[in-house]
C-alpha cells in the first residue's frame, strides 16, 4: 500500500520513542538462553522482533506475550531441534544471531527468510563458526540464506572480518558462554561497533562478562542468569520523529531516549544540531525545535549505518551540499541503501553522486513520487520530504518491520500522513 504525506508545518507535542529493536532482539534471545524466568518489559512488538521471538520458540523456549511484556522461561542452553525450517522474514538481526545459537542445539537447523533477507551476506559468519565446531553452510553455496546449521558449538579461537556486519560478532559472542569459551579476533575495520557494545550490555545484564583487548574478545564458559529487563527507546526510529520537527518546524519532545545510551544512532541529535536545528537533551528525553531551515552537512556514518536514509533525505531538503561517508556496509541491508536512496533522490530531481561508501547530495526536489523498494527505513525517511512538499511513497506500508505505530506517532505531532485507500 502507498503512503501519502501532505505538507505539514509547525509540529508540536510529546511522543514516546518506540522501544529499541536491537535491544528487544538481544533481550529475548539472551533470556531464552538464560536459567530461569525473565520478564522483558516494554519490548518492541514489530515484525522483526517477533521473528526473534518465534525463532526462540522454535528451539523449545516458552515465551508468553503479556500486557507488560514478554515472559521468557529460559532454556539454560538446552535447546530442542526445531521441528521445521525457521523463516525469519525480513530480520537480518534474527538470522545472524540465531545462526550461532542454532550451533548450540543438536542436529540441523535451517533458516530462510523473504526475498530481501535471502540476499544478506552470511559467509564471514559461516567461516568464523567452523573453527568453533559449528558446520554452517549456505544451501546454494553462495554465502546467502537459506542457511543450514549443524550443532556442535564447542568453542575455541576464531576470527572475523569486521567490515561487513557487526551482527556476526554479536552472534558469536551471545552463544559463546554456553560453549567451552571463545576467543574472537576482529580483523580490519570494525564497523557498527556500538551494536556490539549493546550486545555486551545485555550479556552483562544477564550476568555474563566479556573482556576485550587488542582486538580480541574473550568469553569464558558461563551461565546467563534470568533478570527482569526493560527495553529503552530506539534512536533509529526516533530519527524520523526528530527529523520531522527539524524539517517541518515547531517543537517536539521525544521521551524514552536516554542520554547515556550505547546506541550509535543517537548521533542523529548531533547531526540535526549541525544542520541548524535546536536540540536539548535530558536524561530520558530530547527536545528538537527548528524553524525548518536546514543546512547541508558532512558526516561519517560508520557507526550508525541505519541513519543513512534519514540523513540522505535531510540532506536533500537542506540548503547546500550534504556528504555522507564511511558506510559501505549500508549496501548489505534490506536493500543496497546507498544505491536505492541515490536512485530515488535522483528520480526526485536532486543531483546525487553515489560513492562506494556514501553519497553527495545537492540541488532541489521537484518530483512527487518515490518507491520504498520494500525497505522500512526508506519509507519512513521519505516521509520527511513529504512534510515539506507532499509525496506519495509507493509500497510505503513497510514501516511495521520496525515501527508499527509510525503513522499514529507522526500524526500526533501534526504530521499529515496516511495510507492510500485501495
Ligand atoms: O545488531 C544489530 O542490532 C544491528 C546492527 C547493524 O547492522 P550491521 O552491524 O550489519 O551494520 C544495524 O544496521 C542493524 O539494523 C541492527
Ligand atoms: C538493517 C536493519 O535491520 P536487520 O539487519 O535486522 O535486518 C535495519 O533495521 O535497518
Amino acid at each position: 500500500m502507498d503512503l501519502i504525506v501532505e505538507r505539514s508545518e509547525g509540529l508540536s507535542g510529546t511522543v514516546k520513542a518506540p522501544p529499541s529493536k536491537s535491544y528487544t532482539h538481544r533481550a529475548v534471545i539472551v533470556a531464552s538462553l538464560a536459567e530461569g524466568r525473565s520478564m522483558i518489559a516494554d519490548p518492541l512488538v514489530s515484525e522483526d522482533t517477533l521473528s526473534s521471538l518465534r525463532a526462540c520458540r522454535a528451539f523449545g523456549v516458552r515465551i508468553h506475550e503479556e500486557a507488560q511484556g514478554w515472559v521468557v522461561h529460559g532454556s539454560g542452553g538446552a535447546l530442542e531441534t526445531p521441528e521445521d525450517v525457521i523463516d525469519v522474514g525480513n530480520s537480518g538481526t534474527t538470522l545472524r544471531i540465531m545462526t550461532s545459537v542454532a550451533g548450540l542445539a543438536e542436529n540441523y537447523t535451517v533458516f530462510t527468510g523473504d526475498e530481501s533477507l535471502r540476499k544478506r551476506p552470511m559467509q564471514p559468519l559461516l567461516d568464523a563458526l567452523r573453527p568453533l565446531g559449528v558446520t554452517a553452510v549456505s544451501s546454494r553455496m553462495n554465502g546467502l540464506p537459506p542457511i543450514i546449521v549443524r550443532g556442535g558449538f564447542r568453542g575455541g579461537e576464531t576470527s572475523i572480518d569486521g567490515r561487513v556486519s557487526s551482527q556476526f560478532i554479536s552472534s558469536i559472542l551471545i552463544a559463546a558462554p554456553l560453549s567451552g569459551g571463545v576467543e574472537l579476533s576482529v580483523e580490519g575495520e570494525f564497523i557498527s561497533r556500538p551494536y556490539v557494545d549493546m550486545t555486551l550490555d545485555v550479556m552483562g545484564r544477564f550476568s555474563v562478562p566479556v573482556s576485550y583487548s587488542d582486538g580480541i574478545f574473550t568469553v569464558e564458559p558461563s551461565v546467563y542468569r534470568a533478570v527482569d529487563y526493560t527495553v529503552e527507546g530506539d534512536y533509529s526510529s526516533a530519527s524520523y520523529l526528530a527529523g520531522a520537527a527539524a524539517v517541518a518546524g515547531g517543537e517536539v519532545r521525544i521521551q524514552n531516549l536516554f542520554r547515556d545510551s550505547k546506541q550509535g544512532d543517537m548521533l542523529i541529535l548531533d547531526i540535526l544540531e549541525d544542520m541548524g536545528a535546536d536540540v536539548r537533551r535530558g536524561d530520558d528525553h530530547a527536545v528538537v525545535s527548528s524553524t525548518g531551515e536546514l543546512e547541508g552537512v558532512s558526516v561519517d556514518l560508520h557507526n550508525a549505518p541505519d541513519l543513512l536514509p534519514t540523513v540522505a533525505v535531510l540532506g536533500a531538503i537542506a540548503e547546500g551540499r550534504t556528504e555522507i561517508r564511511g558506510v559501505e556496509h549500508a549496501r548489505y541491508k534490506e536493500t543496497d541503501r546507498i544505491g536505492t536512496c541515490a536512485a530515488e533522490l535522483k528520480a526526485l530531481g536532486l543531483q546525487v553522486r553515489e560513492l562506494k561508501d556514501g553519497m553527495i547530495i545537492q540541488g532541489d526536489i521537484t518530483g512527487k513520487t518515490v518507491k520504498s523498494h520494500g525497505d522500512h527505513r526508506l519509507a519512513m525517511a521519505f516521509t520527511l520530504i513529504g512534510l515539506r512538499r507532499g509525496i506519495r511513497i509507493k509500497d510505503g506500508d513497510v514501516f511495521s518491520v520496525s515501527f508499527p505505530d509510525f503513522i499514529e506517532k507522526m500524526n500526533s505531532l501534526g504530521c499529515r500522513l496516511r495510507l492510500a485507500e485501495l
